[in-house]
């Protein structure tokens, strides 16, 4: 691809950058100044305009003294040429194409046309070289009334430009589609301090619903006309004159999947944990989560009403996962509450202003809002509702904004205590219409000056979604680490392990610990017993983890989350060969040539043992097919039982080859007979890869 500036290309051709920028700007073409870098698509576009009619900008001289009637037709176009360039401003870029067309000569029907976004029937029109008029006649023959100005859609676009036996192309703009990219930074002095956000986690019961609840209403409701709050995602609350944001979903698997989309929201992490039940799996996962992001924790102990509530307990077992409380030397700040009794709220808002105050939040309340998707959905009456957190500058109805892969322009707002709002600063949620789409949770927006420009990032960023949607990228994989590594992208590797007893695990992660290659080291950031799940999936996507399964398996949901997450899942039945991979992929060493494909399942149903073959399974085929000569897997409860060989496959009688998918079949498996009705088989090959 041609990296040619603008500047550097008027220069080449004797132009003035300015009316390259203002012949793109008329041609669609997004460029922001004379340093822009362009395509060599767009440079044939320009050479086509400024090269082909005249020839004359750079040559002028050498034919002045060889055709002196074509230098007059030069001029003449040279003119036609900077007429519309100058009064662009007024007019508008439509209006030149327009004015452009008289002069020239007799209009030929180009070959082929491209354009993106949209067209009206007048820019059609102009790229074919037509009058609107008969565009119109012709559409009204397709069965489609559309006046000069109005937009056409793609299908139309097409309709037309086959009548003219025109080949159509729609370009999407896919480079600077990335919404950092379009991000001021801002100046240090425009900085102004701004509300916390903060998520509550924890496990199951212990209170994060009550908690928020408590919040609501203890300081809601307080100040507040009417006092009723509309769920909208978040919310806020006053203490001491300032203001905290509270994300309205518990739980570490909603922070986490927002985060795998790119959102960073949240400032805080309350951990709850009920003084009479004490630290719980969930517990260690929420902790796992909020370090994995780290975000600071303040640790809630709550339900100190109850009669066996004993918080130095739930102290004593947190300080096993590095939360220390102060009184003891650490600086994790605890807060003893009830929830349910409306006590320690107050203590905890303290502390929450406190750490806010530590960590420095600030934004910049005069800039471009920016932020991200905290929900969303269609509405039947209003059509697509977002709950958006502004986390920088200010967002206003009327904003053309990118949202995700769609766009919009803001039509209304309501904040979360049901009020319509024109305008809402940093951290503040807001409830907005007037998406064209409806974003997902964790999506990032960003507002833009224009709305054409709006409209064509979203619409670039909508394809792009659709390319990767089909690509097979992987966040991080152990087939390109090493690559990784090399060009100093990667500093940690993060890993997940799950195996199937706790001493496995620990055995594992200890060992993966003490890899070191290249500066490059092992990062465990979480671990647990059992079958591998959607929220060890989603983790591992958000941080960027590989996960390692040792004598387990994926459960469907993790298995279909791993897959459109494209997050990389090791399975292991050797300690030692877990190891050695990721040694070896980090060293480069990695040996990628066969790689292991799992090719069916099939659930047993009923038990026959027969004294002279063993136990053979009664089986159903569930998933793909099981072939004579695969490997096999015995699988309860997510747990390997055993690996090995079948021994014989049979449908009925018959010795059959392969058994597919909704069939029965009899399956033994070699040297192994402890086989249980629910159990699961998994037959693999091992399939040769190309090497990258
Ligand atoms: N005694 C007492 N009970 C509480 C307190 N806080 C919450 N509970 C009770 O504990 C139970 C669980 O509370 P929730 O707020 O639903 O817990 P949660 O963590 O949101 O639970 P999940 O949404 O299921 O994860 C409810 O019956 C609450 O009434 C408290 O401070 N004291």
């Amino acid at each position: 691809m041609s990296k040619i500036r603008i500047y550097e290309y008027a220069k080449q051709n004797n132009l003035a950058s300015k009316d390259v920028i203002n012949f793109l700007k008329t041609e669609n073409v997004e460029v922001s100044n004379h340093m822009s870098a362009i395509s060599d698509e767009v440079v044939k576009k320009l050479d086509n305009k400024f090269k082909a009619k005249p020839e004359n900008a750079k040559k002028g001289q050498n034919q002045k003294q060889s055709n002196n009637q074509q230098q007059n037709r030069q001029k003449q176009n040279q003119k036609n040429q900077s007429k519309p360039n100058k009064n662009k401003k007024q007019k508008g870029p439509k209006k030149n194409q327009q004015q452009e067309r008289p002069a020239a000569k007799p209009a030929e029907t180009p070959g082929k046309i491209t354009y993106h976004g949209t067209l009206t029937v007048q820019d059609l029109a102009g790229k074919l070289n037509k009058e609107p008029a008969e565009l119109i006649k012709k559409l009204m023959f397709l069965g489609v009334m559309a006046t000069k100005n109005q937009d056409i859609d793609d299908d139309a676009i097409e309709l037309i430009c086959g009548e003219y036996d025109v080949e159509v192309e729609k370009e999407i703009i896919l480079e600077d589609t990335d919404l950092d990219k379009y991000i001021e930074e801002d100046a240090e002095e425009n900085l102004q301090e701004r509300p916390a956000v903060v998520t509550i986690m924890g496990h199951v019961d212990h209170g994060k619903t009550t908690l928020l609840d408590s919040i609501r209403h203890t300081k809601v409701t307080a100040g507040e006309a009417g006092g009723i709050t509309q769920h909208i995602g978040a919310y806020q609350v006053e203490n001491d004159g300032k203001k905290i944001t509270f994300l309205d979903t518990p739980g570490h698997a909603a922070f986490t999947s927002m985060r795998s989309r790119g959102a960073q929201v949240t400032d805080i992490a309350i951990l709850v944990v009920a003084a009479d039940d004490g630290v719980m799996p969930q517990t260690v996962e929420a902790i796992n989560h909020a370090k994995a992001a780290e975000v600071p924790i303040i640790v809630a102990v709550n339900k100190m009403d109850k009669e066996g509530a004993n918080p130095d307990r739930v102290m004593q077992e947190l300080t096993e996962h590095q939360l220390i409380p102060e009184d003891w030397g650490g600086n994790t700040i605890f807060v003893n509450l009830s929830a349910i009794k409306n006590e320690g709220i107050d203590d905890l808002l303290e502390m929450i202003l406190l750490v806010s105050e530590v960590e420095e939040l600030k934004a910049n309340p005069n800039a471009k809002a920016f932020g991200s998707v905290i929900d969303a959905q269609l509405d039947k009456g209003r059509g697509s509702v977002a709950t958006l957190l502004v986390q920088n500058g200010t967002l206003h109805v009327g904003d053309p904004l990118v949202v995700g892969s769609t766009f919009g322009k803001v039509r209304a707002m309501v904040n979360d205590l049901g009020n319509r709002v024109t305008e809402v600063g940093p951290s503040t949620p807001v409830e907005i219409t007037g998406l064209h789409g409806v974003p997902q949770a964790g999506d990032q927006f960003l507002v833009f000056k224009d709305e054409k420009k709006a409209r064509q990032i979203g619409e670039a960023r909508e394809q792009k979604q659709i390319d990767e949607n089909r690509g097979t990228q992987s966040t991080v994989s152990l087939d390109d680490l090493f690559e990784q590594i090399k060009q100093g992208e990667m500093k940690e590797l993060n890993i997940i392990v799950k195996a199937d007893v706790q001493g496995s695990v620990e055995a594992l992660a200890a060992s993966l610990q003490k890899i070191e290659v290249e500066g490059v080291n092992v990062k465990i950031i979480h671990t647990g017993v059992g079958a591998i799940t959607e929220s060890d999936i989603i983790l591992a996507s958000a941080s960027k983890a590989i996960v390692i399964g040792f004598n387990v398996r994926p459960d469907v949901n993790a298995k279909n989350a791993a897959e459109s997450e494209k997050v990389d899942l090791r399975l292991h039945r050797v300690i030692y060969n877990a190891i050695e991979e990721i040694e070896s992929a980090m060293k480069g060493l990695l040996d990628p040539e066969y790689q292991e494909k799992v090719i069916g399942q099939a659930e047993v149903r009923e038990i026959f043992k027969v004294s002279r073959i063993g136990t053979i399974a009664g089986s159903y085929v569930t998933d793909g097919k099981i072939t004579r000569d695969a490997g096999v897997r015995l699988i309860r409860d997510g747990v390997v039982l055993y690996e090995g060989e079948l021994q014989a496959l049979k449908r009925f009688k018959d010795d059959v080859k392969e058994v597919q998918t909704n069939y029965e079949c009899g399956i033994t498996i070699s040297n192994f007979n402890d086989i249980k009705e629910g159990d699961t088989i998994e037959a693999f090959v091992m399939e040769e890869i190309e090497r990258k």
